[in-house]
């Protein structure tokens, strides 16, 4: 299979640097992409490929391609509550909203519902590759693996694991959670697939204990595969970390000590790491998935995306659903502008100064730096960077088809907007509706309000069906739903 584009491509390759790509011949070949060619270079590709002219898709006015947009951290089974529950701070807020809302996952015919919604609605804005927390129970998790698999989507997908300090009715045994962790990985890796990477997911410090980290730092090992948690993300949760690891220094040093800071693992948030703490995630090749939202919602925090950028960190961004109110990547683009200009406001309160002075300005990143940490920092901290993230010739093809000019669109393009006025504003003030298309590996998952998804996977019951919605939301799973066109 090969598709051929001509037009603009816009990405970023490193922290700070965003390519016009204008004009150009791109082809992708099985999934990836085979050459990327100036457009005056057409005839001679085309024959190359024995393509002709008529094969070749021609952007319009006002269309370009994007990576496909990388989330480091979603919470699956808190989809259910998103945009909702923005009252209290992060260990009240387990208690109180996520739990419960985890917990209910567990009835089968919810799961399958709800994960079709959110893989759908996180390819809708664009999220080519997703990184989910899953629930405790291993079946809904099997299910959130059936819908990635079936609507399209990259992933990594972990199991939750709670051994302590949970609630009597959403907490497994250390032996129970070791081997559903296992299994889980059994399952994912039977799926043969090459866009869904399992994941070993203790939950974070204070509900796991010793024993189930170390127990799933070996199955990790075992099967040479991602890890994730929580770092240092807010006073509440450090201090019950100290609390209950007196010993330890931080929490970086807890998880080092035993064995889950790998090259494979993603921390989220760490709004309190010391510059020690970075240094020590660094030697161990650990990434950190900055999550914005959530950071000012459940953790009064911010983080200094451009001190870890300068430690060598590599650092992703996360939209962290459901701490974080909103799915959309390009809205946590906007959230790690805001919050580095927090960091400066908030140095310019402390000194009660007039004038902004350049130590203020090394926290602000602008939304091409945004961009980057939503393509290739989110590559770079999944250790795909060598398959997604950027536009390079042996890389995937994950991306998106965006226009500017999108009919009904959010925002409005005037004469004398240049390509990068354009493209600001669609990073800027731009939502799905701007995106036409969503391809993972070269294959199309999503055009217009259709999901193409692979309907040739039996034995999910993702409804892959398009233009319809469910309408009655009430208590899922013990009553019949109602699904209405649209
Ligand atoms: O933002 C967060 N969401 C969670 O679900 C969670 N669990 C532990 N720590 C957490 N932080
Ligand atoms: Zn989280």
């Amino acid at each position: 299979m090969i598709l051929a584009f001509r037009g603009n491509f816009v990405h970023t390759p490193s922290y700070g640097q965003m390519d016009m790509l204008l004009d150009k011949l791109v082809i992708v070949k099985e999934g990836k992409i085979a050459r990327i060619a100036t457009g005056d270079h057409e005839s001679e590709v085309l024959q190359e490929f024995s393509l002709s002219s008529s094969d070749v898709r021609r952007l319009r006015e006002g269309e370009f391609f994007l990576p496909g947009l990388i989330d480091t951290h979603v919470h699956a089974p808190q989809y259910k509550f998103t945009g909702t529950g923005t009252d209290v701070p992060l260990m009240e807020w387990l208690r109180k909203y996520t739990f419960p809302s985890e917990e209910s996952y567990k009835d089968r015919e919810a799961a399958q519902h709800r994960h079709a919604l959110l893989v759908k609605r996180f390819l809708s804005n664009g999220t080519t590759t997703a990184t989910y927390f899953g629930s405790l129970h291993l079946e809904p998790n099997k299910i959130l693996v059936d819908s990635i698999l079936a609507l399209g989507q990259r992933a990594v997908v972990g199991k939750v694991n709670m051994d302590r300090e949970s609630p009597e009715d959403y907490m497994e045994t250390t032996e129970q959670g070791l081997k559903d962790a296992e299994e889980f990985v059994q399952y994912t890796l039977s799926k043969k697939t090459t866009r869904i990477y399992p994941c070993i997911t203790p939950r974070f410090i204070p509900t796991c204990t010793v024993e189930s980290m170390k127990g799933l730092a070996a199955i990790a090992r075992k099967y040479n595969i991602h890890i994730q948690s929580h770092i240092s993300e807010c006073c509440g949760e450090v201090n019950f970390s100290r609390h209950l690891h007196p010993e330890y220094k931080t929490d970086a040093y807890v998880f080092d000590d035993m064995g889950l800071l790998t090259d494979k693992t993603l921390m989220a948030h760490g709004t309190l790491l010391t510059d020690e703490d970075i240094k020590l995630l660094v030697e161990r090749g650990t990434s950190v998935s900055h999550c914005p939202l959530s950071n000012f919602f459940l953790g009064d925090a911010c983080f200094r995306v451009n001190n870890a950028m300068k430690l060598g960190l590599k650092v992703g961004l996360g939209t962290d659903v459901a701490g974080g109110i909103s799915p959309s990547m390009l809205s946590a683009i906007r959230m790690a502008v805001v919050n580095s200009r927090c960091l400066r406001a908030h140095k310019l309160a402390v000194k009660g100064g007039l004038e902004v002075t350049p130590d203020m300005e090394v926290d602000v990143i602008s939304y091409k730096e945004g961009l980057y940490l939503a393509t290739m920092g989110g590559a770079k901290a999944l250790n795909i960077d060598n398959q997604v993230g950027s536009f390079e010739e042996g890389k995937e093809f994950d991306a998106l088809l965006v226009d500017v000019n999108a009919e009904g669109g959010p925002f409005d393009i005037f004469d004398g907007d240049t390509i990068e006025d354009q493209f600001e504003k669609f990073i800027n003030l731009g939502d799905d509706r701007n995106i036409l298309e969503v391809y993972v590996q070269g294959v199309m998952v999503k055009q217009g309000d259709v999901f193409l998804g692979d309907s040739t996977i039996k034995g999910t019951s993702v409804d892959l069906a398009n233009g319809k919605r469910e309408v009655s939301t009430s208590d899922e799973g013990q009553q019949s739903k109602r699904v209405k066109a649209s």
